[in-house]
């Protein structure tokens, strides 16, 4: 640990956080095993301040520990752009370990000029048992370059520093994942039961360098399965502040319905909030199909939200590029980022959407954006790899503070618990209407598919009585998600 620089250190505990290079959820590792907690420094040659503030601290701890030697080598491949700038800001030599042998000239595994008996410190970004760095000592040792030392940006202490010992190498780490996560709760990034949960599993699952675990039945906890996690917890995962309060109040009112008020008059969609409104926790518009939209009706929507304790969306599904977008959202006759709490949006045309909106949005805070990831009609066009873009986009890209959820049909969509699945598509009855719309039951859609909001439009708005309607649909999806995650309904 760097003492000198605590400041520095907590400020930039902080900061990977914020860039998603450090993240919750229910990950699969290298070691074959799911993980609640995951580092994914790659992201961080996207934030040059980010990288260079990690490099000065790096070079600092080098300093401080005495530790010399002729070349700095980096783990492939996230560790190489930050054993570069080590290399420079130290003036040591680099060496790179190449991950195949070339088929052809050399062969060689390890690149640059050195001599049998040269020293190399190996750089590496994270260590969990230690196996990447012990392959790369290998190939050093194999050219006859001596290792003893490796600096580590985490260390996830789940015996990585044991095991590289046993190979004669010193692991020395910036950070441990339980400075971390003290740091990130001491930051109010994250709540005291979060680092209790990963503690815990961390505890239970300490691995050999082979992957086999220390002890005979390793008690692989990971309370942070999306599914299975409760809203008041997964709140607190949330990167978007408008997700943080949508859990909230899910959890506090217990309904997790949103309306689809479909209807082509602003009377009749006031009638359903007021109707609807103690039993849902969004409201779902098209304005587009309001015969007589005029200004006042938001005015009485808003104050019918506040009423009823309801948050506005938008289904406006844009998909154009960011500055249309953007005008789209703020402007015209509608003025949608002047009451819509939240809206839809197709991820096709990249980030530059997100920015978009997010650009011209008042208060970032109270706003934010469902990213459509897969759609509920028959023979839509979406593929793995539009999907897989569109996650990605979602966890990992530079306004995942804007992204609310994801509007999907099926749990295996996306891992992160901090975002909202919202799912279209539902009904008492399952079937399809004439027009390609397909449904499932409250129950199907909660528990098999993983929604943790259902959307229901006709369902509710052709029953006789929408108020009964709302009622039922509200016990139903409830109760699921009560069922889902071992909570009594009531
Ligand atoms: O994949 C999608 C995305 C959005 N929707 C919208 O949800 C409602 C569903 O209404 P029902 O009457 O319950 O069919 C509607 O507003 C759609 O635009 C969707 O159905 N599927």
């Amino acid at each position: 640990m760097l003492a000198k620089h605590e400041s520095e250190m907590k400020a930039l505990a902080v900061k990977l956080f914020e860039i998603n290079a450090f993240k919750f959820g229910d990950f699969k590792m290298k070691v074959g095993i799911n993980s609640p907690v995951y580092f994914d420094l790659r992201v961080i040659v996207s934030y040059p301040d980010v990288l260079d503030q990690l490099s000065n601290l790096l070079v600092e701890y080098i300093k401080q520990k005495k530790l010399t030697c002729d070349h700095v080598c980096g783990v492939p491949y996230t560790a190489l752009p930050i054993a570069t700038l080590i290399s420079i800001k130290n003036s040591k030599p680099m060496l790179v370990r190449r991950k195949e042998a070339k088929d052809y000239g050399t062969r060689k595994m390890i690149e640059g000029k050195y001599n049998a008996g040269d020293n190399c410190l190996i750089i590496e970004d994270v260590v969990t048992s230690g196996s990447s760095i012990l392959d790369t000592v290998k190939d050093l040792r194999a050219e006859g370059i001596a290792v003893t030392d490796a600096v580590v940006v985490v260390d996830r202490e789940q015996g990585g520093a044991a095991n590289i010992a046993e190979n004669s190498v010193r692991m020395h780490s910036l950070f441990t994942l339980s400075y971390l996560l003290n740091v990130l709760q001491e930051a109010g990034k994250v709540e005291e039961a979060t680092v209790q949960s990963v503690a815990k599993y961390i505890a239970g699952c300490q691995i050999r360098s082979d992957g086999t675990f220390m002890s005979d039945q390793p008690k692989i906890v990971n309370e942070f399965s999306r599914t299975k996690m409760r809203f008041e917890a997964r709140a607190d995962l949330a990167k978007a502040k408008i997700a943080k309060d949508l859990f909230k109040l899910m959890a506090t009112k217990k309904t997790n319905l949103c309306i689809a008020a479909d209807v082509t008059s602003t009377d009749e969609i006031l009638k359903i909030a007021e109707v609807c409104g103690p039993h849902i926790c969004l409201l779902k518009t098209h304005v587009d199909i309001i015969e007589n939209f005029n200004i006042s009706f938001v005015q009485a929507l808003k104050s019918l939200a506040e009423k009823h304790n309801f948050l506005i969306m938008e289904d406006r599904k844009f998909a154009d590029i960011g500055n249309t977008t953007a005008l789209q959202y703020a402007n015209g006759i509608y003025k949608i980022a002047e009451w819509a709490n939240l809206v839809t949006v197709h991820s096709l045309p990249g980030q530059s959407i997100i920015q978009g909106i997010k650009s011209v949005a008042a208060n970032v805070e109270s706003r934010g954006v469902f990213l459509l990831t897969e759609m509920s009609s028959q023979g839509n066009l979406i593929n793995d790899k539009y999907k897989e873009g569109t996650i990605k986009m979602a966890t990992e890209g530079l306004d995942t503070d804007f992204i609310a959820g994801i509007v999907c049909q099926s749990a295996e969509c996306f891992a992160f618990p901090g975002l909202i699945q919202l799912t279209p598509g539902v009904k008492i009855d399952e079937g399809s209407d004439n027009l390609g719309q397909r449904y499932n039951t409250p129950e199907f859609v909660v528990k098999e598919k993983g929604a943790d909001i259902g959307v229901v439009g006709r369902g509710i708005l052709n029953a006789s009585s929408i108020e009964k309607a709302a009622s039922l649909y509200r016990d139903r999806l409830w109760s699921a998600y009560c069922d889902r995650v071992g909570l009594s309904a009531n």
